[in-house]
């Protein structure tokens, strides 16, 4: 023998209020949804039919209960039946059983949702000239199905749903906070919603063209309803449009910066019914600086109607609606640059981030973040048109050092020290093979120096010998060149090799022996470079230095221009720079300040 299965509506409403929605406070979903529904089917056949649904709080009924009553179509005696009594069974799918497109609902599982507030829901309803029927559930699973009473019977065509709250649920039947939810959910729904003496919808949403008389009329109203309903104010709105997802809406600007990282949420209507105030994926990714509000008659809910559904239609979409935001940026940037640059110096830390894996937002930073380099302020493809080649430091302090004696060298520099900078100038040429870059090391600058001629050589032998013993304890070279601009006495360089070797050698000298071995290892890996003193034969202080015959003195100042070179390139001092800087000081004012003790 065949049997039916038994359904424990305790077990059902339990799997509804902890697994599938998010709060009991959708019950005024739920039950504005069917409201909203029931009209749309009447109005399909009796278009002039009233569209309104009045919410009664307890504190309006007197009786402890809540009442929603709707204009609807109303159910007959059989439908009632088929339809209140069976879970999963609706009348909004068509003979296949798919969702019918005009309504809201689809799963026949809606009304349960009232169980997760209510010991009790009665429902009394009209539909045509037929009998007023009234269907009582209760949330054990008992329901009873009668003809109203006569005095009972309804007057007009419709529904009224009562619901008989549980205890522990009042909080959700207040008035002030079922006025909240009708607002929230159906603020935007096509039909009139009172909870009691107010009108908890508006009209048609913010964004649509009747809303506004001009687009100026139309963007003001969309500003206010940022700061209302999202607590900012947008930087721009962007109008969007899918027409393949029903959808229209608008994309706020934020006028702050945001973790690109962190989840957008969207506010998503769906068929004018709140879906959810935190939609993920409505957007790219890359697209972490807008917030959308937007209606869709297309796209799908998860059962929960708490979320989109991911499926091709949304993919599309997001598509779509990254193409449109990208044609903000586009008009922006041929339109107004000055805000596209306002817009940059928000969000550059988020489309920086992006464009170390997006194409279009590297291609934007290329464009139109303008870059520090040591000949004033330019965007990557200025540098680029004007010195063929992006040549960049990749720590501001390489930048710092090398920047007035490059640009001397008529040496174009970008500075790309800050946050992702080096990285996105390294992944120009996998989007652009034209594009040529050349990460400037502090010795390339030696090649531009000019070497001395053989005369001037010979003569300053003695005292580069003497100036090296002066720092070789320090461990540093000490060169002299010729070389722009002449002011500059000295330049200290450290090769990217040699300020490894550096850093290991102190790591060393702090490290325990098992540590100190290892680094050793690593310091046998390659033959450390040594830092060099460039002095310069141009500097005419450099050149009497030069001609010095005390061999004290020019131990003194070699030290002094050691010490000043450290400084001016912003490198570290060491212990032992610190001690040579003082001693040099002191000897030089020692042989400055004349007399005796
Ligand atoms: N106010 C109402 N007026 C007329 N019919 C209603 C009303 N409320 C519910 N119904 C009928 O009861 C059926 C079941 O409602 P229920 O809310 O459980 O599911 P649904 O709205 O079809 O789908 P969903 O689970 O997606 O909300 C509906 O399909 C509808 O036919």
């Amino acid at each position: 023998m065949d049997r039916t299965f038994q359904v424990d509506l305790r077990g059902v409403v339990d799997l509804l209020s902890h697994h599938l929605y998010g709060s009991p406070r959708v019950y005024v979903r739920e039950l504005l949804q069917n409201a909203a529904d029931a009209i749309t089917a009447r109005r399909a056949t009796e278009p002039a039919a009233p569209a309104m649904v009045r919410i009664e709080p307890p504190e309006l009924t007197g009786d402890g209960t809540l009442r929603v009553h709707d204009t609807g179509i109303g159910l007959t005696e059989p439908q009632v039946h088929e339809l209140l009594a069976t879970i999963g069974r609706s009348s909004k799918r068509d003979e296949l059983g798919f969702a019918r497109h005009e309504f809201l609902g689809q799963f026949g599982i809606g009304l349960l949702s009232c169980f997760l507030v209510a010991d009790e829901v009665r429902v009394r309803t009209r539909h045509g000239d037929e009998p007023t029927v009234a269907w009582t559930g209760y949330a054990d699973g008992r329901y009873r199905v009668e003809l109203a009473a006569e005095g009972e019977a309804r007057a007009e065509v419709g529904t009224t749903v009562t619901l008989v709250p549980r205890r522990d649920a009042e909080q959700w039947f207040l008035g002030s906070t079922v006025t909240e939810l009708a607002g929230l959910f159906g603020s935007l729904l096509p039909i009139r919603v009172f909870v009691g003496g107010i009108e908890t919808t508006t009209g048609a949403p913010p964004w649509s063209a009747s809303a506004g008389t001009s687009p100026a009329a139309r963007r003001d109203r969309l500003v206010r309803y940022a700061r209302e309903a999202l607590g900012f104010t947008p930087f721009d709105v962007v109008p969007l449009s899918v027409p393949e997802a029903g959808l229209t809406g608008t994309a706020f600007v934020l006028p702050a910066p945001v973790n690109p990282a962190a989840r957008a949420g969207h506010r998503v209507y769906l068929k004018r019914m709140l879906l959810t105030e935190g939609a993920e994926g409505l957007l790219p990714d890359w697209a972490f600086f807008a917030r959308c509000v937007v209606d869709s008659s297309e796209l799908r809910p998860t059962a929960s109607r708490e979320a989109l559904y991911e499926d091709n239609l949304l993919e599309s979409t997001r598509e779509a609606l990254g193409d449109q935001l990208r044609g903000w940026l586009v008009r922006l940037a041929g339109s107004d640059p000055q805000r596209l640059a306002d817009f940059l110096q928000v969000h550059h830390l988020g489309v920086k981030a992006l464009a170390l894996h997006d194409d279009e937002m590297l291609r934007l930073v290329e464009r139109w973040w303008p870059m520090e380099t040591n000949t004033g302020q330019t965007t990557l493809a200025e540098f680029r048109e004007r010195h063929g080649l992006i040549r960049y430091a990749a720590t501001i302090d390489e930048f710092r050092q090398l920047a007035a004696v490059a640009a001397a060298q008529d040496l174009a520099v970008v500075n790309a020290g800050y946050t992702y900078d080096a990285e996105i100038i390294e992944r120009l040429p996998s989007v652009d093979r034209s594009v040529l870059v050349e990460r400037l090391e502090p010795t390339d600058l030696t090649t531009r120096f000019d070497i001395l001629d053989p005369g001037v050589e010979l003569a300053v032998r003695p005292f580069l010998s003497t100036a090296q013993r002066a720092l070789d304890r320090l461990g540093c070279e000490v060169v002299l060149r010729s070389y722009a601009p002449a002011s500059l006495p000295a330049l200290y360089l450290v090769s990217r090799s040699a300020a490894f070797h550096e850093q290991l050698q102190s790591t060393r000298e702090r490290a325990d022996e098992m540590w100190a071995g290892v680094l050793d290892a690593l310091a046998a890996s390659g033959p450390p470079e040594r830092p060099q003193l460039v002095l310069n034969h141009r500097n005419p202080l450099v050149r009497r230095v030069t001609a010095l015959a005390d061999p004290e003195l020019v131990g003194l100042a070699v030290e002094a221009l050691y010490g000043q070179a450290l400084l001016l390139g912003y490198h570290p001092i060491r212990p032992a720079d610190a001690a040579l800087l003082n001693s040099s000081f002191l000897g030089l004012l020692g042989r400055a300040v004349p007399g005796q003790e």
